[in-house]
C-alpha cells in the first residue's frame, strides 16, 4: 500500500491509520468440479472488489482478469505458493482513476476442485473514501463520488445487477463534460 501511495505522490499517513482501524474481509470459495461443468462455466461473475487491495490465494487455475486494452479475458496462471494482489474500487476513487480496480471473474476448472481465499482490506463501515485533492485539477476533475462500506452494502441489497456482472465503481462515476 505504501508503494501505491508513493507512486501517486501522496503522503497519506492518515489513510494508513484508517486502514489499520478498518475492515478485513476474508472470503473462502470452493468451486467443485464435475463432469457436467466445463472450463468456461462461470463460477463467480465479473466484478471488482470493494476495498483498497485484495490479496488472493488460488489452489489451481480459474481466476481471469479483463484486459482493458481489448476487453478479452486472461487467465491468471497458477503459480505455486504465490499470492495475487488486486487493486480494488477504493484505490480507483482515491487515485481519481489513475489506478483502475481489477475486473475479474472465476471459471470452473474441470481438472480440480478449486479453493480460493481472498482477503479484502478496506476502511471501516462509515469511513468515507474520498478522491485525494492532490490528484484533482482543471484537467482532472473529481471523477468519483465518495463512498463507504455501508453504502456499498446498501447498493448490494438494492440491486440484482451485481450478480450479473455490474461493477459498483460504475455507480460512483461522475460524468464531467
Ligand atoms: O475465487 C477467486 O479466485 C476469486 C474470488 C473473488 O473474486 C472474491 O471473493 O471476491
Ligand atoms: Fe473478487
Amino acid at each position: 500500500m505504501d508503494a501505491v501511495l508513493e507512486s501517486l505522490g501522496l503522503d497519506q499517513a492518515c489513510l494508513m491509520e484508517k486502514l489499520e482501524e478498518g475492515i478485513q474481509l476474508m472470503a473462502m470459495n470452493c468451486y467443485q468440479t464435475s463432469q457436467h461443468l466445463h472450463d468456461c462455466t462461470i463460477g463467480m461473475p465479473p466484478h471488482s472488489d470493494y476495498g483498497c487491495l485484495t490479496i488472493l490465494f488460488q489452489s489451481c487455475e480459474g481466476l481471469e482478469i479483463i484486459d482493458r486494452s481489448n476487453g478479452n479475458w486472461k487467465a491468471v496462471p497458477d503459480t505455486p505458493e504465490s499470492l495475487h494482489v488486486h487493486i480494488g474500487d477504493h484505490l480507483e476513487v482515491l487515485s481519481n482513476g489513475r489506478y483502475k480496480s481489477v475486473v475479474h471473474r472465476v471459471v470452473y476448472n474441470s481438472r480440480c476442485r478449486r479453493i480460493s481465499i481472498a482477503s479484502i482490506q478496506g476502511l471501516s463501515m462509515d469511513q468515507k473514501v474520498i478522491t485525494a485533492e492532490e490528484l484533482v485539477d482543471e484537467k482532472h476533475p473529481t471523477a468519483y463520488k465518495d463512498t463507504s462500506f455501508r453504502e456499498f452494502l446498501q447498493y448490494l441489497l438494492s440491486t440484482t445487477d451485481y450478480a450479473n456482472g455490474v461493477s459498483y465503481i460504475d455507480s460512483l462515476r461522475i460524468f464531467n463534460p
